[in-house]
């Protein structure tokens, strides 16, 4: 194995054990990964199996039981100001328009006006919202409320951006254009990204690389590695490579899902 490189996010046996009404539950044992400089890594897992608790390690917002983890041999000890993350909920704030939103980050870490402006207007740019400035929120669709808290994530120039279901609450429709749209806006930045989704063909479409884990108590199962050729365009995304990926993703995870789903009716019967 490669030595790690500088902007590298190293997972070190991470292991988490929650405890709550005096019993523990581990989500997540001895979780080992490396997320390359410029990789679009996805996690895929049953739900409830860890993949929110695993992202809120690497961004330092939960401290694991034991093991670690380290971007460029720094331990990641609290949330970090490079890196930025976008949720499932609209984390929009109505009362400012759509520049001031994206210029959020930049005005709390004291870029001058002028300049945050700017660069909060170029950003509305690369997410197709230009025209937009001037708008409240609620003037937009979900779709494109979710492309301004990409907008606001990416503004920051981020080393990592790691997103937690960004499209969980938009229709199928929506989410499928809005993934689309991330996918060439992460071809032009190429941020390094950490992806949560339910959804096979979502991280298929998206990714370099999609982490699969197992039911709890959770481990990295399989890597799978998508060398689809970018951009992927609507003949990489209709062709039989493709669907290859998603049916071998298919296969891993099935057994997890079904076994998941009987350990909760088992949980709660
Ligand atoms: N703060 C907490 N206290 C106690 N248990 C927790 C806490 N947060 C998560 N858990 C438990 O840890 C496990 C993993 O939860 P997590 O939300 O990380 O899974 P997930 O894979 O992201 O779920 P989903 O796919 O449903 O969003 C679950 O069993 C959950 O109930």
């Amino acid at each position: 194995m490669s030595a790690p490189g500088a902007g590298d996010v190293v997972m070190d046996a991470v292991t988490m054990t929650y405890h709550s009404q005096g019993r523990p539950t581990v989500a997540i044992q001895n979780a080992s990964g490396t997320i390359g400089r410029g990789r679009f890594v996805s996690i895929l897992g049953p739900s409830g199996c860890g993949k929110s608790t695993l992202l809120d390690i690497v961004a330092g917002l939960t401290a694991p039981t034991s093991g670690q983890v380290r971007i460029g041999g720094e331990r990641v000890t609290a949330p970090r100001r490079d890196f930025a993350m976008v949720f499932q909920d609209d984390s929009t704030l109505h009362w400012r328009t759509v520049l001031d939103n994206v210029a959020l980050g930049l005005e709390v870490a004291g870029v001058p006006k002028a300049e945050r402006r700017a660069r909060a207007y170029d950003m509305l740019g690369l997410v197709g919202l230009r025209g937009f400035e001037n708008h409240r929120p609620r003037q937009l669709s979900g779709g494109m409320r979710q492309r301004v808290a990409i907008a606001r994530a990416l503004v920051m120039e981020p080393a990592m951006l790691l997103m937690d279901e960004p499209f969980g609450a938009l229709d199928q429709q929506t989410r499928t254009l809005v993934g689309i749209e991330l996918l060439r806006i992460w071809e032009e930045t190429r941020t390094s990204v950490l992806f949560v989704t339910h959804d096979i063909r979502e991280a298929v479409t998206l990714s370099d690389e999609v982490w699969v884990m197992s039911r709890r108590p959770s481990t990295i199962l399989d890597v799978v590695r998508i060398d689809l050729p970018r951009p992927r365009d609507a003949e990489v995304l209709r062709g039989p490579e493709f669907e290859t990926y998603v049916n071998g993703l298919w296969d891993v995870i099935q057994a997890e899902v079904a076994s998941a789903m009987r350990e909760q009716e088992r949980a709660a019967s």
